[in-house]
């Protein structure tokens, strides 16, 4: 089945918290979050430093656990299901970017983007990796080892693992973090290329206003509650939304 088109909304969380620590002590990384993200639309999360944005991330693709509230993950409520559950949706529903590639060294291109599927022991077919691998622009790099390719085109690999399965949500943490600003505007182009032409759904956190620009909605969190939103954002909007709240 393809995840893409099975349901409405990618992301649903309500009333989330996730306390850190003991109750009386602790930090409430998510204080009473709600949001919902439209399937085939790219989300951006912004916010100060420590502001809650990573444990957003992590809530809403399974990685960690709410204290209260929900999270519905292409549809299905994933606040308790058990850590196989996780796992295999982990696998099968959602894709995940980060910053620093995590790509395996001693892997080719081809290999990298087969592996988590591999490792699942799923059969995985040499054109498919081919076909991602030429949606990302990178049909001529297949045999090519991480160190023999650019940091952009490293990121490109890593989207394309992440694109093998179809997955109903990409998450992107910081994708463009470790790039140079040429690199960046590539690997934004192929993204807003997946929502547009292919209905891909996105959540992304950013520190970067231009890279943020790129979604179809930011919102803005600080100390852990979503405090402002814009839809359609250019660089301006999204930059003088945040300086407001780093100031
Ligand atoms: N495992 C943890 N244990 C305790 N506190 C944590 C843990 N993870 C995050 N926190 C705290 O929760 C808050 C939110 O952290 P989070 O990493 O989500 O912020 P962020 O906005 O992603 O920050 P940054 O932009 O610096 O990466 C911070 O106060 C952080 O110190």
């Amino acid at each position: 089945m393809d995840h893409r088109l099975a349901t409405r909304s990618a992301v649903e969380l309500h009333q989330v918290t996730r306390l850190y620590g003991a109750e009386d002590t602790g930090v409430a990384a998510l204080d009473n979050v709600s949001l919902s993200c439209p399937a085939g639309t790219w989300t951006a999360v912004m916010g100060p430093s420590g502001s809650g944005k990573s444990t957003l991330l992590h809530c809403a693709a399974g990685l960690d656990r709410v204290t209260s509230g929900r999270v519905l993950l292409a549809g299905r409520d994933i606040t308790a299901a058990p850590d196989s559950t996780l796992t295999e949706l982990r696998r099968r529903t959602i894709g995940f970017v980060f910053q620093n590639f995590n790509l395996i060294s001693s892997l080719s291109a081809e290999q990298n983007v087969a592996f988590p599927l591999k490792l699942a022991g799923a059969r995985v077919s040499k054109s498919d990796v081919r076909r991602v691998l030429a949606g990302v622009g990178l049909a001529d790099r297949a045999g090519h080892k991480p160190r023999e390719l650019s940091g952009g085109q490293q990121q490109r690999v890593a989207i394309a693992r992440a694109m093998i399965s179809r997955p109903a949500v990409l998450f992107a943490d910081e994708p463009t973090g470790a790039l140079d600003s040429h690199s960046a505007k590539v690997v934004l182009e192929l993204l807003r290329d997946l929502v547009r032409t292919a209905g891909q759904s996105i959540v992304m956190v950013t520190h970067d206003p231009a890279v943020a620009a790129g979604a179809d909605t930011v919102v803005f969190l600080a100390d852990g509650r979503i405090v402002d939103r814009v839809d359609r954002p250019t660089t301006w909007d999204v930059a003088e939304r945040l300086a407001r709240l780093e100031s």
